[in-house]
């Protein structure tokens, strides 16, 4: 049977002390790596505790291989999705990274122990000491190996690079490149590290004040968003300003010299228009940063002119 998606959310709304997250709807890209982004306590591991169903929703509904699911998720779900979560479990404390294998491998039919240990050797994790003695880097890896071992259809991590050096991040990377080429995973990620954005995203997802501000291919962000410089003397002014029309036109900043810098989602547009007129411009990539911080403020805007309107 063709699933109809890994996840989904729909009208999902949670209230956890003063912070309430929602409306979400979105559905997770099968069979890719999609990057989820925000400003601290936007709501992703939040959203992630609620994909795990360790805590439940409010109101809405959600499905999991295209499976709805009121209460708890049942065995047979929970067994195709690992979970790398910002804190380790305490009950594992007193175990090694072996004898937590050998607990969780009861839990996951797939549990496959030869990755498992070739990932502890990869990642220099020792085996035999106790979880609560080995580093905050070490027993992150641990956790990253254990749930690759679960042979895992979704993988959900919470900032997992968090405490590893460039070294592990470099391996965790390279790990996560080679399970995408050989197998059918979906996973999804938060971070606050661009770097990951731009090595592992296929697809990014920008969380805001509980909501999800969208869903875009990295790719076609990238291509699509850009920083377009227009020069005093490019052209007529008329003309010049008559190109602030374009659609996708988020930033038109009239710098002291009257040069102009424009940052516009869709660059192809801008680009033709100044070409049929005559007008030079230079094109520029956006950072990560920058362009996370201008989708932002283009959705933030287009949410206070609707209310507005009502
Ligand atoms: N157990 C809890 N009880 C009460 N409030 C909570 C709880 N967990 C989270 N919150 C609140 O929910 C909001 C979202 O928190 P969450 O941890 O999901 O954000 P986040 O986007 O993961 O942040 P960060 O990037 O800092 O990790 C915050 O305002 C936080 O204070």
């Amino acid at each position: 049977m063709q699933e109809q998606s890994v996840i989904s959310l729909h009208e999902v709304y949670k209230t956890r002390g003063q912070h309430t997250i929602g409306p979400i709807n979105f559905e997770l890209p099968q069979g890719y790596i999609t990057v989820l982004v925000g400003e601290n306590g936007a709501g992703k591991s939040t959203l992630l505790n609620l994909m795990m169903q360790t805590i439940y929703p409010d109101q809405g509904w959600m499905t999991w291989f295209g499976q709805s699911e009121k209460d708890e998720l049942p065995l047979h779900i929970r067994q195709r999705i690992a979970y790398v979560s910002e804190h380790s479990s305490i009950e594992e404390n007193r175990m090694t990274a072996l004898d937590a294998a050998k607990f969780r491998s009861h839990w996951y039919p797939k549990w496959n122990q030869k990755k498992f240990e070739q990932l502890l050797i990869e990642f220099q994790v020792p085996s035999n000491t106790k979880l609560n003695k080995v580093s905050k880097g070490q027993r992150q890896k641990f956790e990253f190996a254990a749930a690759i071992a679960t042979t895992p259809d979704l993988l959900l991590m919470d900032e997992p690079s968090s405490g590893l050096d460039p070294f592990a991040w470099k391996d965790m990377i390279r790990t996560l490149h080679q399970l995408m080429d050989t197998s059918e995973l979906s996973i999804l990620i938060t971070t606050h590290r661009m770097e990951e954005v731009e090595r592992l995203a296929d697809y990014v997802m920008l969380m805001n004040d509980g909501m999800i501000y969208g869903i875009e291919e990295k790719d076609t962000l990238y291509q699509k968003w850009k920083e377009i410089w227009i020069n005093a003397g490019a052209g007529d002014p008329d003309v010049i300003h008559s190109l602030h029309e374009c659609d996708g036109i988020i930033a038109w900043e009239v710098q002291s010299d009257l040069s102009v810098r424009v940052i516009t989602t869709d660059a192809i547009q801008l680009e033709t228009a100044a070409a049929e007129n005559g007008i030079s411009i230079q094109t520029r990539g956006l950072e990560w940063e920058d362009l996370l911080y201008y989708w932002r403020s283009a959705w933030q805007y287009k949410r206070d002119q609707d209310a507005m309107k009502k």
